[in-house]
């Protein structure tokens, strides 16, 4: 455990990462899958954050989980919308900590991805009573979302999809009437351009959303 041999450590898995390349869908959930304790949402997060050490990863990771975790405690979601789920990292942070009547909606536009992602859910022990996920492109999620809501409305929503289509996402849950005047957004990537664009908008425009500083 000298800071010698930490380095070296270090050093290796950012080699490794480099040399591994590209995120890979499949390889990302059969190491989850066959290294994780089944049940356990927290041992699948721990395999997550092994997992990213020394392979390419689009997962938000620890540092990001933790400041979601403060947002997801704070706010007690009843009604969360995930946009781009990925391997369902993201998810699996939020789901461990709703209340009990609370509900994650997470979209994933790519269908296999989408696939592997649900089944990471399960693994992490939640059941489909907690969870639905949706296999489309934002936009559809957003105009079909208000037949799966009901009466709610949208306590959390959670932007890591495409940070082009965050601004028009945006708009199309507020042309949908989705949103509260309580409700929280969190995106992911806000120094990407799209994302800029959407920051002005909520700075200039839309002075019923809360603005919260983001990772
Ligand atoms: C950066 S990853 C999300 C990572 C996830 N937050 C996590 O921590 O595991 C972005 C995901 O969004 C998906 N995506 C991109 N554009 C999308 C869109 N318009 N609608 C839905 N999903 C989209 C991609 O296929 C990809 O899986």
């Amino acid at each position: 455990h000298s800071p010698l041999r930490a380095l070296y450590h270090c050093v290796c898995e950012r080699v490794l990462k480099l040399l591994r390349g590209k995120v890979c869908v499949r390889h990302t959930h059969a190491y989850i899958f066959s290294e994780c304790t089944h049940g356990q949402a927290e041992s699948v997060l721990a395999t997550f954050d092994l997992y990213i050490k020394t392979h390419a990863s689009f997962s938000i990771g620890p540092e990001k989980g933790v400041f979601l975790d403060e947002v997801v405690q704070r706010e007690a979601p009843h009604r969360v919308l995930e946009l781009g789920m990925h391997c369902g990292y993201t998810s699996v942070r939020i789901l461990r900590l709703l209340p009990t009547s609370g509900k994650l909606f997470t979209v994933e536009v790519d269908p296999l991805t989408a696939d592997k992602g649900e089944e990471i859910l399960l693994v992490a022990g939640f059941k489909n009573s907690q969870f639905q996920v949706l296999p489309c492109s934002s936009a559809e999620a957003i105009s079909r979302l208000a037949s799966h809501l009901g009466e709610d409305l949208l306590d959390l929503v959670v932007m890591d999809h495409d940070p082009e289509q965050y601004l028009s996402d945006l708009l199309a849950l507020q042309r949908e009437n989705l949103l509260s005047k309580r409700s929280v957004l969190i995106l992911n990537r806000a120094v990407e351009a799209g994302a800029r664009v959407m920051l002005e908008y909520i700075a200039t425009e839309a002075t019923q959303l809360h603005r919260v500083p983001a990772g």
